[in-house]
């Protein structure tokens, strides 16, 4: 197991939920605005102290220090952009700083296939002020995904994400799932914050339904993502329609 939380809480932001994550598996945290899954996943993180025992490889979160924690996992969370200007290079190079010694071919390679992917190359040079917000994201996103890319970075095993897909246009969005299953592939453990839940439905290996801090269900997404459950939780109307073999839920309020 990768990641094993028990009893993770910080009340009254999140009351204990436990839950494990396999090697490549992702998962999603879903549930309404202010429901505690920005907490649970700055917790998960090991940079915000938790009630509870979580378990990354078999090590107490508590006991890593930043280094090795760098070393573990990466963290995307919901935030601006930062003070300083630096070059987007300049930029993901940072998040590179914990690896320690790299072999400039791999880098590079590595760079190529996520920058590539993420449709960056092009703004490698350019400042981080001077990005649009979809942009700023998936430089960030790439930051993220290079810290844990397993060419790099043999200790990674989890990836962390709170909401990647804001500010992101619905092509660019299909590009980040693409890449968050090729880490996954790769081994890598995946724990998302995510408001699309017809997204959520199709990607996720495994869904933690919150609402106003608590654990209202777990499990595979279709058996925890009903209309029932998703209508008394979000307090709005939905349909579920199958299209060509795949569940797709409709807003109608
Ligand atoms: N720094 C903080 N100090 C105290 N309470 C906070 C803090 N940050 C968030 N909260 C509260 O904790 C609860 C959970 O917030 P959290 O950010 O985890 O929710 P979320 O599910 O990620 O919401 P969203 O979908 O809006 O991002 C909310 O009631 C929120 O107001």
């Amino acid at each position: 197991m990768v990641l094993s939380a028990k009893n993770l809480a910080m009340p009254p932001r999140l009351l204990p939920v436990s839950f494990s994550v396999r090697r490549g598996e992702i998962v999603h945290l879903i549930g309404p605005n202010g429901s505690g899954k920005s907490s649970a996943i700055s917790m998960l993180s090991g940079l915000v102290e938790a009630k509870g025992e979580v378990n990354l490889s078999d090590e107490s979160l508590e006991k890593l220090d930043l280094p090795r924690l760098a070393r573990m996992r990466s963290y995307l969370s919901q935030q601006d952009k930062p003070a300083f200007a630096v070059g987007v290079y300049h930029y993901l190079s940072l998040a590179l700083s914990p690896l320690g010694e790299l072999s400039a071919g791999n880098v590079q390679e590595a760079i190529d296939e996520v920058c590539g992917a993420l449709k960056i190359i092009d703004k490698l040079n350019r400042n981080i002020q001077q990005l649009s917000g979809g942009e700023w994201q998936r430089v960030r996103l790439a930051a993220a995904c290079l810290q844990v890319w397993p060419t790099l970075n043999p200790d990674a095993q989890l990836l962390l994400l709170d909401e990647p897909a804001a500010s992101l246009d619905i092509g660019q969005e299909a590009i980040m799932y693409q890449i968050i299953r090729r880490l996954a592939g790769k081994g890598i453990a995946v724990v998302m914050a995510n408001h699309d839940l017809n997204r959520t439905l199709r990607e996720a290996d495994k869904v933690i339904l919150l609402n106003n801090g608590s654990c209202v269900a777990k499990g595979k997404p279709q058996e925890v993502m009903t209309v029932d459950t998703l209508e008394a939780v979000f307090s709005t109307q939905i349909q579920r329609i199958e299209h060509e073999g795949k569940s797709c839920l409709l807003f109608t309020d």
